[in-house]
């Protein structure tokens, strides 16, 4: 078969690129069945499943490397994980290529190499997947599966009023990155891109939370949509004090700049940091956790009786610009 046939069999590139991704992990048979079969957890033990597609110019760009685009394609699952409080397992990873790009081999050469840092930074492989043609843009879509303990899981449903709302991470740096990257803001500001293309996923500290925090959700649409989310599945109001938002060095000078960018700190998404509630008598807890997994995390608010969620300015009143909440695909 000569190299070009190479390229067109989706058999030899599963072979060449993804049957080294598996380890050899029991029940990956090689990527050569139908199906990989999932080893039997303990009685103490639940598997935790999660599945996010990225798109080519509708969640990263298609100058961003191709390296970093599986990576982000990992990355953003593993996020879910971490916020239902669970360890990695391994992942499926269904990737969607034009027909006939000429430099296939070289591409998924390096979708394979970003999957190799990944893997071994989290501790993850690969169980099975799909490899096929389109006539649409480039899309990774990656199940990923987890394991928790029971009684471990974290869940959005569990913030009670009088409780305190908490962030990881600074927020915007994803969005603001995105403007950089298309050229929308300076490029002095680089260091956002790389926020933006490629999250940090927050297992640990998604681990660490079980026991400690209530109600728990990545936040991946924006941060007053995914409080939203926490509002509505616990039955509470959650408020935002605008003021104490934990933002980057980069993303205050640009606020500082153009006031009016405040709105995409609480809408922008892309910041995959773990927003939750917690007891007010847990903060030594998280203090701890916050120092001891260098994450910093900020008190950004608390819960109250009533629904939905509510942002104040500095000055202690409401903020009037939820028309728009976070991201929306249609
Ligand atoms: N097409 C679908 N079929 C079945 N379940 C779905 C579908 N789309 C979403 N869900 C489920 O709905 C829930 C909420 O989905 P959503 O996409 O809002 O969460 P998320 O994955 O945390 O967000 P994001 O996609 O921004 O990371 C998830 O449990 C998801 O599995
Ligand atoms: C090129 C480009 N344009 C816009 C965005 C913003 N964006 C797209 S999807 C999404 C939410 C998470 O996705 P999902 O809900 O599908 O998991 C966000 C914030 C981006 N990342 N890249
Ligand atoms: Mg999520």
């Amino acid at each position: 078969m000569s190299k070009e046939n190479d390229l067109i069999d989706e058999f030899n590139i599963i072979a060449k690129f993804f049957t080294p991704l598996t380890k050899n992990a029991s029940g990956t048979f090689g990527l050569l069945e139908d199906a990989a079969v999932l080893p039997p957890i303990s009685p103490q033990q639940e598997w935790v499943v999660t599945v996010d597609a990225i798109i080519c110019n509708v969640h990263f760009l298609p100058n961003d490397p191709i390296e970093l685009i599986a990576r982000k394609a990992l990355r953003v699952n593993l996020s879910d994980l971490a916020a239902m409080g669970a360890t990695p397992y391994g992942y499926t990873l269904t990737i969607a290529l034009r027909k006939n790009l000429p430099d296939s081999q070289c591409l998924l050469k390096k979708v394979s190499n970003g999957l190799t840092i990944d893997q071994a930074e989290f501790g993850i492989h690969l169980i099975g997947g799909d490899t096929v043609s389109t006539n649409g843009p480039m899309t990774l879509a990656i199940t990923a599966f987890g394991i928790v303990h029971k009684g471990k899981l974290l869940r959005r449903s569990a913030a009670m009023p009088g409780q305190d709302l908490w962030i990881s991470g600074t927020i915007g740096d994803g969005a603001f990155g995105l403007k950089v990257a298309k050229g929308m803001l300076s490029k002095q500001y680089l260091e956002l891109v790389d926020r933006y293309r490629l999250p940090q996923p927050r297992i640990s500290l998604g681990c660490r939370l079980s026991g400690i925090a209530a109600a728990v959700i990545d936040v991946s649409d924006g941060l007053i949509r995914d409080a939203q989310h926490i509002a509505n599945q616990s039955n509470c109001r959650l408020v935002i004090d605008g003021s104490a938002l934990p933002i980057s060095e980069s993303v205050s000078c640009i606020i500082a700049d153009r006031s009016e960018m405040l709105k995409l700190i609480l809408t922008g998404g892309d910041d995959y940091e773990l927003l939750f509630t917690a007891a007010p008598d847990a903060i030594t807890q998280i203090q701890q956790a916050s120092y001891e997994l260098e994450i910093p995390i900020t008190r950004i608010g608390w819960v109250d009786s009533g629904k939905g969620v509510d942002v104040l300015d500095y000055n202690g009143t409401k903020l009037n610009l939820l028309a728009e909440s976070g991201w929306s695909h249609f």
